[in-house]
């Protein structure tokens, strides 16, 4: 892993490590809304409701479940045994260099959480960039990993772009305006492996946090995952093919002018097998500011322009990781 990663997870966790132990499981479960219906499109009431259902998961919890059948399980089980063959490789291997973007592309042996780690693959979408990013990996070629990570990434992509959308429509923000910003958004895969902890080692995968990006859209093979409810309780999601966690990163509270928190989710390893996880970020490809139409006198403007990646090197200089551990980290880098 890169040092300052390691830096980050060491110190961000330490001061959300409080948060946990006075949690109880949440007996409301997270509301589950379904993009598989073939009538979901826009116009629809069918739509125009989904849009309510996307809003106000999002306001209350951060992020809700998002049931969608596009990802054959064939497929599921395709990029997650490809993801198995990449964590196999050396870690000398999996630690080079494979963007400039400062996503943290290898992280692993962090000090307080041993059993994570963690790769990204930046542009996931684009068949080029995932051959790109194979051919680093793997000089002699692996057919199966860059078409597989492609087409799972493409499909989770599809349901960012509808969530996304919906998000905009539901406060009135022009579609232009999402097309604008779907144009500029990078998309970045990240694969999570966790091992299994040995005799006297702790069961916690990643502590409490909330992500950087836009969304975070994840998919789990082993259960793990858990997101903490409106009322502090925490919700376990259930591991599916069609089963995606939707959770609202920090750059959409910006967007949404403090309408939405970010989701705090964290990952415990309570079963006998390494656990495997994917997750599809997104991370805004131009300046960001909050949303006209969500600024009035019962919300007065929250923030200033928002670099997104100016955001990811904030977010581990030592006045971040300072503003982190005071809980101000956005609010210091552009809060009004
Ligand atoms: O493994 C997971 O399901 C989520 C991991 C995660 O939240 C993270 O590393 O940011
Ligand atoms: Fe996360």
């Amino acid at each position: 892993m890169t040092e300052q990663f390691s830096q980050l997870v060491h110190t961000d966790f330490q001061g959300l490590g409080r948060i946990m132990g006075s949690q109880t499981e949440s007996q409301v479960p997270l509301p589950a809304i379904d993009f598989s219906d073939e009538h979901l499109k826009p116009g629809t009431h069918k739509w125009v409701s989904t849009c309510q259902a996307v809003r106000s998961a999002m306001e209350d919890h951060g992020g809700f479940l998002a049931l969608y059948d596009k990802v054959d399980p064939l497929l599921y089980d395709s990029v997650f045994s490809a993801m198995k063959r990449l964590f196999d490789l050396p870690s000398e291997t999996k630690g080079q260099k494979t963007t400039d973007k400062p996503i943290f592309s290898y992280a692993a042996q962090c000090p307080n959480i041993p059993l994570y780690e963690s790769i990204a693959i930046d542009n996931a979408v684009s068949a080029g960039d995932c051959q790109k990013y194979t051919t680093i990996m793997w000089p002699q070629g692996n057919d199966h990993f860059s078409e597989s990570v492609n087409s799972y990434a493409k499909k989770v992509a599809e349901l960012d772009y509808i969530v996304k959308k919906m998000v905009f429509e539901s406060y009135g923000v022009d579609n232009q305006k999402h097309e604008s910003m779907h144009a500029s958004t990078d998309y970045v895969l990240r694969c999570y492996k966790y091992r299994t902890p040995l005799v006297g080692e702790t069961n916690i995968g990643v502590l409490p946090h909330t992500d950087s990006g836009f969304l975070t859209i994840i998919n789990q093979r082993l259960n793990g995952l858990e997101i903490k409810l409106q009322d502090g309780k925490w919700f376990p999601v259930e591991a599916s093919p069609s089963m995606f966690a939707v959770l609202a990163g920090e750059a959409l509270t910006v967007w949404s002018n403090d309408r939405i928190s970010a989701c705090l989710h964290r990952v415990f390893m309570n079963e006998k097998v390494d656990r495997y996880s994917l997750g599809l970020l997104s991370y805004a490809g131009k300046l960001m500011e909050p949303q006209e139409e969500l600024v009035d006198e019962e919300h007065p403007l929250r923030y200033k322009p928002f670099d997104h990646y100016g955001y990811l090197r904030f977010y581990v200089s030592e006045e971040g990781v300072k503003a982190f551990k005071n809980g101000t980290r956005i609010k210091t880098y552009c809060g009004i």
